[in-house]
């Protein structure tokens, strides 16, 4: 897997060994009928895509479409994950014949979700919706059924965080015109690829696993804007897989350059308690300042990239001298490939990890207490 690069100044131990790669979220790569969701997305007569869902429903389509998006585009892409009533305003005043909602739930259950959906559903007279959810019997199910929306399902045993290889994520990225079948295809090949020795995966996981003594938070620094989404893809995966049973690293995001002004004294000064990891990608467009202004003139010929990438190795030369453990892993190319990669390599550490510390890296028992609180409220409100 030539696309991704990784690199550490950490001497860390090889703690674990196992390039196995036997989960649900691997195995159902083959079972994907990418055909049907192409047919249907090329279909839809709309420039307007609302995924309503959130957390694993939301996050992997969102990271996606951030990551890939190639400029002035003509279709819109706009979430309901947050459930704030002035978001979802916006979302009702778009003109429904050029509007399609994809609602998900792998649960069917989730309060957020089906509460915007009965809104959404209330407000818009034969609202475009198509659904995806588990393939078992889930409420969502039943009531889309009844209501004939088109349904995709997510299979059983692959958990909402793991699901950017299912209709979640696939849908959306084809209604916008990527091509699924190579992002599914580079993620088939990280599998293969780690089973056979490949690095990354397995050498992230060793990091994290032989610095946690002193590592209890795990900054992942987003150096484009693009990978801003994609660090928040990656704090739901590592904060609900590996938080529980007393142990779990606190995933921060963070934006560079924006953040060496905000964060990094703590970084460089503050507890050092911090894994730093930063995510970079090329610049597809760049600018060079061509006019000399004394006391600046050293900036003359500089792009604008080629700063950025200066500040980002000086940030990471500043952290190295005072020993807070960095790393950074580089996406070489803007594509479904190189993201698919990329989802699936850290889906992967994160597993291994988990397994690591003996815990179930696929369940979040701890978020049903909350839920069962908020559930009991609303019922007796
Ligand atoms: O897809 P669902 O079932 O609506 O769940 C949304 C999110 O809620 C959680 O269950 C946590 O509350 C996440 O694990 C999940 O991604």
């Amino acid at each position: 897997m030539d696309t991704i690069k990784f690199d550490t100044s950490v001497n860390y131990e090889r703690l674990i060994s196992d390039k196995s790669v036997n989960y649900a979220f691997s195995q159902n790569l083959c079972k994907v009928n990418i055909n049907k969701i192409v047919n249907y997305a090329k279909a839809i007569k709309a420039k307007n895509f609302v995924q309503v869902g959130i957390g694993g429903s939301a996050l992997a389509a969102s990271a996606a479409l951030s990551f890939l998006q190639k400029g002035a585009q003509e279709k819109n892409y706009f979430c309901l994950d947050n459930i704030d009533p002035q978001r979802l305003d916006t979302v009702l005043k778009l003109d429904p014949k050029q509007t399609v909602f994809h609602v998900v739930s792998k649960s069917g259950t989730t309060i957020e979700t089906l509460s915007q959906l009965f809104v959404i559903k209330q407000h818009i007279k034969n609202p475009n919706i198509v659904i995806s959810t588990d393939d078992r019997d889930t409420f969502l199910r039943a009531f889309s059924v009844k209501n004939d929306y088109e349904i995709f399902d997510i299979p059983t045993d692959v958990g909402g965080r793991y699901s950017a290889f299912t209709s979640v994520a696939l849908l959306p990225l084809a209604f916008f015109g990527y091509d699924i079948e190579s992002y599914i295809e580079a993620a088939k090949q990280v599998v293969r690829d780690t089973r056979g020795g490949w690095g990354f995966p397995i050498d992230l996981a060793n990091l994290v696993v032989s610095t946690y003594d002193r590592c209890k938070v795990f900054v992942m620094f987003a150096y484009k804007d693009r990978l801003y989404e994609v660090a928040d893809w990656f704090r739901q995966l590592w904060a609900e897989s590996l938080g529980k049973n007393g142990v779990g690293q606190t995933p921060i995001k963070t934006l560079g350059t924006t953040d060496q002004h905000s964060q990094l004294q703590l970084y460089q000064e503050g507890i050092k308690d911090k894994l730093i990891v930063f995510l970079d990608t090329i610049s597809n467009v760049d600018f060079t300042i061509a006019e000399s202004f004394e006391p600046f003139n050293y900036l003359k010929g500089k792009s604008i990239a080629k700063i950025m990438e200066i500040e980002k190795q000086s940030t990471r030369k500043a952290l190295d001298e005072v020993q807070v453990p960095t790393a950074e892993i580089f996406l070489e190319n803007i594509n479904e490939a190189t993201l698919g990669a990329f989802f699936c390599s850290l889906m992967i550490t994160t597993a291994k990890v988990g397994e690591f510390w003996k815990i179930n890296p696929f369940d979040q028992p701890g978020v049903e207490l909350g839920k069962k609180y908020t559930k009991e409220r609303l019922q007796n409100d």
